[in-house]
């Protein structure tokens, strides 16, 4: 569905991505992973026409992006950031009613629409349509954030950090209601994460940036257990009690390690204990990830 082909960006005289290729598919959930800096938001803007690039193409449904099609293609792409970016002076409604008044919807499809994505997305209509921005939590403020991105339902999702500043329930727990419309909606989604935890546990696939280039790009699965060169290793391995994290915050795993597996191991990594051959629970936790893998995708 997106092809990025041989891009790349500097700014001034700072080389940000070189000759970057790849094929985003339709309906997956994408992350692009990486340290700060790495270029994830410039290779996001790049989709929306936020930031263009020096050298290479975009292609969305094997049409070049140009700029004459930027306003048409932001309509059609839902972009959620992490500042969320709600209008303070507009109520929640008109916020999420946005985009489809842009695409000039009968208002009574509107409602229904603002409505519908308000139910989805756990905010009772009647408590909250008519609040303004400043009256919300910031977990109910990111929700309108995505009911907005939705409610002009795109093919085409773009998520930048979108649920760092929450805190850890309920960013587990919107986390989850964006992935379960996601899959439903079969909408393509590209989010830009550093957190490890965050992309394993949502992507369909990893693309792992460093250096200006893609390390490696496939499964959570692949970057953990094939490691496509030593970078990817050590990203993977440099934190075991993230690592750790992950094995545990998936659900159906945590019977395969014992905690005193998980947090007291004396090797250096988890994920060492992971691979080694003879570590019976090493073994049964891998199948047990590949398992979950297939299911869950
Ligand atoms: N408009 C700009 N002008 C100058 N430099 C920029 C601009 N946008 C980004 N950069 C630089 O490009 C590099 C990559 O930035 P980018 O925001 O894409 O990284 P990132 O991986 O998304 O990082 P983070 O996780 O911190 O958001 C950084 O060194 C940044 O300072």
């Amino acid at each position: 569905m997106i092809r990025f082909e041989s891009i790349s960006k500097s700014f001034d005289s700072h080389q940000v991505l070189k000759d970057i290729s790849l094929e985003v598919k339709e309906g997956e959930l994408l992350v692009l992973l990486g340290a700060s800096g790495s270029g994830k938001t410039t290779l996001l803007k790049m989709i929306n026409g936020l930031i263009q690039p020096d050298a290479g193409n975009i292609f969305i449904n094997n049409n070049k992006v140009t700029k004459k099609d930027i306003t048409n293609l932001r309509r059609n792409t839902g972009y959620v950031i992490q500042q969320v970016g709600l209008f303070p002076h507009y109520s929640v409604f008109e916020n999420i009613a946005l985009v489809p008044r842009l695409l000039k919807h009968e208002e009574q499809r509107i409602k229904e629409t603002v409505k519908t994505w308000m139910d989805r997305l756990g905010l009772p209509f009647d408590v909250h349509a008519r609040k303004l921005p400043a009256a919300l939590s910031g977990g109910q403020a990111q929700r309108v954030g995505l009911a907005r991105a939705l409610a002009g339902e795109p093919q085409l999702i773009l998520m930048d950090e979108p649920f760092s500043a929450l805190d850890p329930v309920i960013r587990a727990q919107i986390r989850n209601d964006f992935r379960t419309i996601q899959k439903r909606e079969k909408i393509t989604a590209i989010m830009v994460t550093h957190d490890l935890q965050e992309a394993v546990s949502l992507a369909d696939r990893i693309c792992l940036l460093a250096e200006k280039k893609v390390q490696q790009l496939g499964k959570p699965s692949d970057l953990i257990f094939k490691p496509a060169n030593s970078f990817v290793k050590n990203f993977i391995q440099s934190d075991r009690f993230q690592a750790a994290l992950i094995a545990c915050k998936i659900k159906d795993l945590k019977p395969f390690l014992t905690e005193t597996e998980l947090f007291n191991s004396s090797d250096n990594s988890l994920l060492e204990v992971l691979q080694t051959a003879d570590s019976q629970s090493g073994k049964a936790l891998m199948s047990a990830f590949y398992q979950w893998e297939e299911r869950f995708r």
